[in-house]
């Protein structure tokens, strides 16, 4: 994969961007999209023992190694983490991550417990993204083309599940129904966290936010003098204990329902208690505001 055409000075410190989702949900899409949308991002390949399928060739987007080759990687110790998924074996090379480079981020995608791995070791240059689908029947078709038999399927289905369970790790929520949309997402939402990360290690806290007509309990990583703006923007985008999540999409907040929210004024209440009030300003029932 290629990376964008802005570039920063050669060797300037830079974060290192984990995309997590099931298998299915379009982590490579949307970052080959990013890049093409000219990210001032570097994909990093990591390593695998699975043979390449058609359309994919040494380095994109895996090196693609034997088995054999792969333990001999993982022995030298050249391998940050390393897994096997799917009967095959994945591992991020710890040169290439770390190495400095010529964009402003590396990006590359990984399993949960190898992101959440790496991210404890580097926790204030990791981002953590969690791709979801836009349905459980979209993911389904996505996999499906993938998958090799029913068995297969099913496999990935399980660990789907057992993953989506823990998209509160995530520093960002992205939600992959248009792509090109997805990837603007990934490349705002990552500017806009780093604009608000703090040097001070996260801390578990629970953020609540106020709706119109009632308040939402969200467990999230907050850190220490974070942006409560950004704070509440995660909080929303992690609301909703039984539906998909509000989205972040581009700078604004979005209803999965379809409906818009507007951020009013979101404040620090006590340390590490936030509160955001958002009005719905379109909905399917009340169609959008037509400006001019
Ligand atoms: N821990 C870890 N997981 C990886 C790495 N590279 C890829 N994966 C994960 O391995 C899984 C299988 O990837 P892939 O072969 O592309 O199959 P797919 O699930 O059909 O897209 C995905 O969940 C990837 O995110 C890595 O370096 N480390
Ligand atoms: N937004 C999207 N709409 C429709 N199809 C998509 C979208 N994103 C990805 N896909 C398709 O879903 C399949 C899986 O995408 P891929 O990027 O390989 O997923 P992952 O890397 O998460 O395993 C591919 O066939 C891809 O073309």
């Amino acid at each position: 994969m290629a990376g964008g055409e802005e570039r920063t000075t050669a060797g300037a410190p830079y974060p290192v961007v984990l995309v997590v989702g099931p298998s299915g949900v379009g982590k490579n899409a949307v970052i080959r999209a990013a890049l093409a949308q000219g990210w001032n991002a570097e994909y990093v390949p990591s390593y695998t023992s699975r043979p390449p399928r058609s359309g994919e060739r040494e380095g994109d987007p895996y090196h693609f190694v034997s088995e054999a080759d792969f333990q001999a990687l993982a022995q030298a110790g050249d391998l940050w983490e390393w897994t096997q998924v799917h009967g095959n074996w994945y591992g991020s090379g710890k040169r290439a991550l770390a190495a400095p480079r010529a964009y402003a981020y590396a990006v590359t995608d990984m399993d949960l417990i190898g992101a959440w791995f790496v991210k404890t070791q580097i926790p204030h240059d990791a981002i953590l993204v969690f791709v979801l689908p836009p349905s459980w029947a979209e993911l389904r078709r996505r996999m499906a083309g993938q998958a090799g038999s029913a068995q297969d399927l099913y496999r990935r289905w399980g660990r789907a599940m057992r993953e989506m369970q823990w998209t509160s790790a995530a520093d960002l929520l992205i939600v992959n129904q248009d792509v090109q949309q997805a990837a603007r997402a990934l490349r705002t939402g990552v500017e806009a966290y780093r604009r608000s990360a703090s040097v001070d290690p996260p801390l578990p806290a629970t953020c609540v936010v106020e709706f119109e007509g009632g308040q939402v309990p969200v467990p999230a990583l907050v850190r220490a003098g974070d942006d409560p703006e950004w704070v509440c923007r995660r909080a929303l985008a992690l609301a909703g204990p039984t539906r998909l999540p509000q989205l972040i999409q581009g700078d604004g907040l979005f209803d999965p329902d379809g409906g818009e929210l507007a951020l009013e004024a979101c404040w620090e209440e006590e340390p590490g208690r936030y509160r955001a009030r958002v009005t719905v300003v379109a909905s399917p029932t009340r169609p959008p505001r037509v400006s001019g």
